[in-house]
């Protein structure tokens, strides 16, 4: 019988900038159409992980393997067309162009493959509806809420269909109820992708992830529900500063 492959697997995965291990040794699963969150404090090496799995660092060491496809090393749009997005927190859309505009254009230079333009504008449509922004289609980008842009963004990469997406901190800066309309987008993504979610809010974690990783000083310290997460104690002392052995 066939081999059922995770959708991504990281086996000894290492970072190192000079004597700085950033990512130590670290052998990550995700499974098809999974939603995993990351967690960690500042410079537990969570931005690390992501810049190896787009490419846009190599590993000291170790191997990632998306499907059947060893990716690390290879170049950023490489690894995109092969179906990795990301959102990064530094912005990545026009202000001076409509809502519709931004993902159009994302759709049309798409990585994966050349979209045609009756393609590209169903993909509009299907995006629009996914972010939950059909009523603002038109509306300039730079005029809207910071939480609607972050939802542009998600758009943009969502317009090359990929299959595994990152995020990186989606609801940084947002109110309380773009939080949670945040979550549901995810939710909804999370039907037919698989996603890795870096945050930092508990709340949002707990309105959205099923399993999440634990990064402490460039090593996975746990991966559980996110109950037991939350509720460990070395998770809580790592959060406070103490010292905790990774
Ligand atoms: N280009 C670099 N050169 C040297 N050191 C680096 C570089 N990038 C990251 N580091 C170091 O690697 C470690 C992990 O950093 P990383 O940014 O991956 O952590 P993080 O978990 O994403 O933190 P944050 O939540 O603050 O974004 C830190 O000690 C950081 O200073």
């Amino acid at each position: 019988m066939a081999e059922i492959l995770p959708l991504l697997q990281t086996s000894h995965l290492t970072m190192r900038f000079g004597g700085v291990v950033a990512n130590d040794d670290v052998n990550f699963t995700l499974e098809e159409m999974e939603l995993r969150c990351l967690i960690g404090p500042n410079g537990a090496g969570k931005s690390t992980f992501f810049k190896m799995l787009t490419g846009q660092l190599t590993p000291s060491e170790g191997t990632i393997r998306f499907r059947e496809n060893p990716i690390a090393g290879n170049l950023p749009h490489q690894i995109a067309r092969l179906g990795i997005g990301i959102k990064t927190q530094i912005p990545n859309v026009f202000n001076g162009l409509s809502v519709r505009e931004n993902v159009w254009l994302a759709a049309r230079r798409a990585a994966r493959r050349d979209a045609s333009a009756k393609r590209a504008a169903e993909i509009v449509d299907e995006v629009l509806q996914r972010i939950v922004l059909t009523d603002l289609a038109d509306a300039v980008v730079g005029q809207l809420s910071h939480g609607q842009r972050q939802w542009v963004e998600i758009g943009t990469v969502l317009a090359a269909e990929p299959e595994l997406i990152l995020l990186d901190e989606p609801a940084a800066g947002m109110t309380d109820e773009e939080t949670v309309r945040t979550a549901e987008i995810i939710a909804e993504i999370n039907k037919t992708r698989a996603l890795i979610v870096v945050e930092h809010d508990m709340e949002f974690i707990r309105m959205i992830a099923k399993k999440v990783t634990v990064f402490h000083q460039g090593r996975i310290m746990m991966e559980d529900t996110v109950e037991a997460v939350l509720a460990d104690s070395r998770v809580r002392d790592v959060y406070l500063g103490k010292k905790v052995a990774a």
